[in-house]
């Protein structure tokens, strides 16, 4: 055995006391997490692949609750990547909209580049928007892009040309830096965001007629500066409700604010 060769054993075995097998063995962190993975109803489900990702399940379980896609012809779905409430808010609507016998959103790979829908129809749109690509979905139009540029903004509202937005679906979200204020800081420009494009786009429309209609969906972190942005907007819906579903890790401290019926207001 050549001298190199004992070294690079020597190395490897010192290494593997010190840090252990970096191939194989794993933190205790790592353990849990895999241990929660495999209790999780949720994940299995994602895993028989009824939707791409799992976060699907938080939004069905919000319209379980709250029935807020029920009325939902023209839905903005920001922080959209991979694509789970897009999907999920196909099918619901497609689901409501097959029981009222009325038009529903063609299964149509084109409809993914090209936002093509009739004014005098109840047919639905749905425009998904993501830093990230998102693979193509049918009946939903994405956009790849920062909703905090106002020219991703711009976008938006072009590719919608003046369509009334029934719904403001977010759950975007920064990879959590581990600092408390800083992460709050950049949920609550989100949250901003995301609220003052669904205020534009609510007040184009008289909202007044029909209750249901102007919602608003955010994810948030719970934090102080957050229930302050919760008070403020609350007099602007009929109703604001902050809704954990069980389908949202019992350890994290996201939660979201489901904003019902747009009243208006400074
Ligand atoms: C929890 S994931 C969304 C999961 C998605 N709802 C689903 O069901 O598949 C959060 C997403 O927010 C996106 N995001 C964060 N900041 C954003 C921003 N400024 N503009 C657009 N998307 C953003 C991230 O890229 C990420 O894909």
């Amino acid at each position: 055995m050549s001298i190199q060769f004992q070294g690079a054993i020597r190395r490897c075995f010192l290494q593997t006391r010190t840090v252990g097998f970096p191939r194989f063995a794993s933190s205790t962190s790592s353990k849990l997490w895999l241990k929660r993975q495999s209790k999780d109803p949720f994940v299995k489900l994602r895993a028989q692949d009824v939707y791409r990702s799992r976060s699907a399940y938080k939004l069905l379980e919000i319209d379980d609750k709250y029935r807020v896609l029920r009325q939902a012809r023209t839905i903005v779905d920001l922080g959209a990547a991979p694509g789970g409430w897009s999907e999920a808010a196909a099918r619901r609507t497609r689901q409501y909209m097959g029981r009222r016998n009325q038009p529903v959103i063609e299964d149509d790979e084109s409809l993914d580049s090209t936002l093509r829908y009739d004014r005098s129809t109840s047919r639905i749109a749905i425009v998904a928007v993501d830093l990230l690509p998102i693979a193509s979905i049918p009946g939903v139009h994405t956009i790849q892009g920062d909703f905090l540029s106002p020219q991703t903004q711009a976008q938006v509202t072009s590719v919608l040309d003046g369509r009334p937005v029934d719904v403001v679906l977010s759950d975007m979200c920064e990879n959590m830096s581990g600092n408390r204020d800083r992460d709050s800081e950049s949920s609550l420009q989100l949250c901003l965001a995301a609220f003052s494009f669904a205020k534009t786009h609510f007040e184009q429309t008289n909202r007044l007629r029909d209750p249901r209609r102007g919602v608003l969906i955010m994810k948030y972190f719970a934090h102080p500066d957050l229930d302050e942005f919760h008070k403020g907007i609350k007099p602007m819906f009929r109703r604001l409700e902050v809704f954990k579903p069980k389908s949202s890790r019992s350890d994290s401290s996201e939660v979201y604010l489901v904003c019902i019926g747009w009243k208006g207001g400074a």
